[in-house]
């Protein structure tokens, strides 16, 4: 991990109508880092990544990705890799021609498409399936074409929205291998998932979005620490902590990251 900054807000606000989604988030997450990213359902943790990724934009604040303002949508997609829960991927296509499209759209040259795709297809156990149809996919294998597709031009920054949904043990691991990987070479996670001892093996720092604002970050080790008692605590007895109406104020854990 370096000092240099991948994601940065600074007051990042997000309202639908008479709903607040997001409201004064403020983020600076070095490169390196896997960030996990938590909350209970309609936190707000899918608006994030949808401003972050330039999908919609904040009623109020900034951010900036990869040094990007994410108001310049073509200026950050080089920049950012995005599996959402559900993969982006065509029916009608092959993994090899889906992920060909893509890495076209990436402006990748074809032998560096080829051998991503090559190198990816193999580390995740779906070279054999690679000229089939993605409509015959089973869900893990839908998952492994969008992974892959997320990874394969070599983004700074990626965001994860539950990357080990319906993989076999063997593949949720590999995931897991290859985002330290990742990171170790400077690549920033930003992971959203509801498996929190996913979470908890993985992220460097989590934080804890609950309506809207986030009310706990820090490594995980530091936040258990922060709980009041004397059990052995996980990252689950943290979440259920911060995300009562009794809400725990956050204080010191964020001084890791500035
Ligand atoms: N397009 C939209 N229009 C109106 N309200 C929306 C829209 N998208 C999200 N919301 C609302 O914003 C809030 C945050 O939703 P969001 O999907 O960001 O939560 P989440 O943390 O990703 O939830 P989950 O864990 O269930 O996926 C919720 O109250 C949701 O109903």
């Amino acid at each position: 991990m370096n000092g240099k900054l991948s994601i940065s807000t600074d007051s990042l606000t997000k309202h639908y109508s008479t709903t607040t989604a997001v409201i004064d988030l403020n983020l600076a997450i070095p490169a390196g880092t896997i960030y996990g990213f938590l909350g209970p359902n309609g936190a707000g943790k899918t608006t994030t990544i949808r401003m972050l990724t330039g999908l919609t934009m904040p009623t109020c604040g900034t951010a900036k990705i990869a040094g990007q303002s994410i108001s310049d949508r073509k200026a950050i997609i080089p920049h950012i890799g995005y599996l959402p829960e559900s993969p982006p991927i065509y029916n009608e296509l092959t993994a090899r021609e889906q992920l060909e499209y893509h890495g076209g759209l990436c402006d990748m040259s074809l032998s560096d498409i080829q051998d991503r795709i090559s190198i990816l297809l193999n580390r995740f156990g779906l070279i054999e399936h690679a000229d089939k149809r993605i409509s015959t996919y089973s869900k893990g294998m839908r998952q492994k074409t969008g992974l892959i597709q997320a990874l394969m031009h070599e983004p700074e920054v990626i965001f994860l929205d539950e990357p080990t949904s319906g993989l076999d043990p063997r593949a949720a691991r590999t995931v897991r291998e290859v985002l330290i990987e990742l990171a170790d070479n400077g690549t920033t996670v930003f992971l959203s998932s509801h498996i929190l001892p996913v979470v908890e093996e993985l992220a460097t720092v989590v934080g804890i979005l609950y309506e809207g604002s986030l009310v706990a970050e820090g490594s995980p080790d530091v936040l258990k620490e922060r709980m009041i008692s004397s059990d052995e605590q996980t990252l689950e007895d943290v979440f259920f902590k911060v995300t009562t109406d009794d809400v725990y104020k956050e204080n010191e854990s964020r001084d890791i990251l500035e």
